[in-house]
């Protein structure tokens, strides 16, 4: 812990108050206190007249946890200000007297441009493969070698939906601070450093990453930020495969390949796109292979766990148990590391062609499951999920306005996700899938769309109707 202390009580309200306000905070809706605040650095490179960032580590224990059971950590990096800067007010935090800096006006730094320009320039300053920091905190910034920084880059905070934060560089670069943070390799830097070192073209390149050296005592290092290659052509996936469902549906009388929007070659590149990228994650990382019994007995007490959150799925529980018990006559799998939480939202298109982003596996498993080797059909499972998902959301959407909306349409739905589901498939898989893979597919699917249903029950409620009639199709097999 390093700089003068802040007075406790002041520090867990301001905070308490700010991460309920916040798109990334994970528990939003739940009684949650800060029972610890820690100062754990400050970013170098800040210029005179201009804010010092102070980096904090915000300790979150929830009223519905169990009692002095585990914390979650979040990461809340502070620009601060001798005076108010009403620019930032959105982003505002706290104010404080400071023993040693006065009136403390603190802000999300992540919101200020003055303030993310120190981060670029501690990494501009960090040589290549020479980490610059500060021993006395153990903070330090890392870069690879083969691209140069221009420090003068204007920095701008993306708006979109996520679990963490990120601000792009002008066209050059984007960095990800991560908000909940836990000891250990970051899935997301990790992956990104080897399969950038290997040249892999389906990923954007790392370009460096901020550390923390133990800071629990653990002698786990804490991974608090990525900065890579900012892909300046790319359109989301998911937002692609939406607009190819609307032109579908807005012509009545043809089929989805005589549609200008058609998406199966995008399926078919997609399936390219993951075969490559998995097999430079077996090159990067160990294998090894797993017992099919284990797994099957995993993704029943997964079920296990989801009845109580969704009671609906009570219904299919029998088929799903005959679905996963399939698995376990399989033998030894094959495992390695996988994406773990793959869906058409985590692809981006370029003019290069797809980029696969977001490593850090599914956001509800501890660090250490989600590190572990897994089967690459869980990866190609998901992708199915998520052809399901486009056509079923745009079905939705219509029925809101439309509460008539034809049963054709519905036909025309599973049209388009069986379509680029085959596309995407065969071109992953090079041809047919044996009767082994299809049964390890279809039970990785069921186990996707169990989770799905609690994740959609817990975020967007109305939209389980979606993995449970999934759940209820493969059910009736
Ligand atoms: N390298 C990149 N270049 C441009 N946009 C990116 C890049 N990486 C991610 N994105 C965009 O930012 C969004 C959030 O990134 P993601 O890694 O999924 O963050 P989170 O972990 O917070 O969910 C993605 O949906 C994508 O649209
Ligand atoms: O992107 P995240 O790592 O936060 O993943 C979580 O949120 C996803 C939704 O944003 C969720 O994905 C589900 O909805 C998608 C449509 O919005 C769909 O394409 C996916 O197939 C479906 O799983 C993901 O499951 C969750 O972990």
């Amino acid at each position: 812990m390093s700089g003068p202390a802040i007075p406790a009580h002041l520090d867990a309200a301001a905070f308490e108050t700010y991460l309920g306000r916040t798109r990334w905070f994970g528990g939003k809706g739940r009684a949650l206190q800060v029972v610890g605040v820690r100062r754990v650095g400050t970013v170098p490179g800040a210029l005179e007249g201009g804010p010092r960032v102070v980096l904090h580590l915000v300790d979150v224990a929830y009223a519905d946890g169990p009692a002095g059971g585990e914390t979650e950590t979040y990461q809340v990096p502070l620009s601060c200000y001798t005076h108010p800067e009403h620019r930032l007010d959105h982003a505002f935090i706290g104010w404080w007297e400071d023993p040693d800096h006065g009136w403390v006006h603190a802000y999300d730094a992540l919101h200020d441009r003055e303030a993310m320009a120190c981060w670029l320039r501690s990494f501009v300053a960090s040589r290549t493969e020479d980490a610059v920091g500060d021993p006395a905190t153990g903070l330090s910034f890392h870069r690879l070698p083969g691209h140069e920084l221009d420090p003068e880059t204007a920095a701008s905070l993306f708006t979109g939906e996520q679990s963490n934060s990120s601000v792009r560089f002008g066209e050059d670069a984007v960095l990800k601070v991560f908000r909940k943070v836990t000891p250990g390799a970051n899935p997301d830097i990790e992956i990104h450093d080897a399969l950038t070192r290997a040249g892999s073209e389906q990923v954007a390149a790392l370009y460096g990453w901020v550390q923390l050296d133990d800071p629990e005592g653990t002698g786990e290092p804490l991974h608090l930020a990525m900065l890579q290659e900012f892909l300046r052509t790319a359109t989301d996936g998911f937002d692609l495969a939406l607009a190819s469902v609307r032109n579908l549906f807005a012509e009545g009388d043809l089929h989805a390949h005589e549609v200008g929007g058609d998406f199966a070659g995008e399926a078919t590149r997609l399936g390219h796109a993951l075969s490559a990228v998995h097999d430079a994650m077996r090159e990067g990382f160990p294998t090894g292979t797993t017992d099919a019994r284990t797994l099957a007995a995993t993704m029943g007490e997964r079920l296990d766990a989801a009845l109580p959150v969704v009671p609906e799925l009570a219904a299919h529980g029998a088929a799903l148990r005959e679905v996963f018990a399939a698995v376990a006559d399989l033998g030894d799998l094959h495992v390695q590391r996988v994406h773990g939480d793959l869906h058409l939202g985590q692809t981006l298109r370029t003019t290069e062609g797809w980029k696969i982003v977001d490593f850090e596996g599914e956001p509800a498993k501890t660090l250490a499951e989600r590190t572990l080797p897994d089967s690459r059909w869980r990866d190609v499972a998901g992708m199915l999920r998520s052809f399901d998902y486009a056509p079923h959301v745009v079905e939705r959407t219509l029925a809101e306005t439309d509460p008539e909306v034809s049963a054709q349409l519905s036909v025309r739905a599973d049209e388009w996700a069986h379509r680029n589901r085959n596309h995407f498939l065969t071109a992953y898989a090079g041809g047919d899938l044996t009767e082994s893979q299809r049964v390890l597919l279809t039970a990785y699917t069921a186990d996707k769309a169990v989770y799905e249903c609690v994740y959609e029950t817990r975020n967007r409620p109305t939209w389980v109707s979606i993995p449970l009639a999934a759940v209820a199709r493969i059910g009736a097999r």
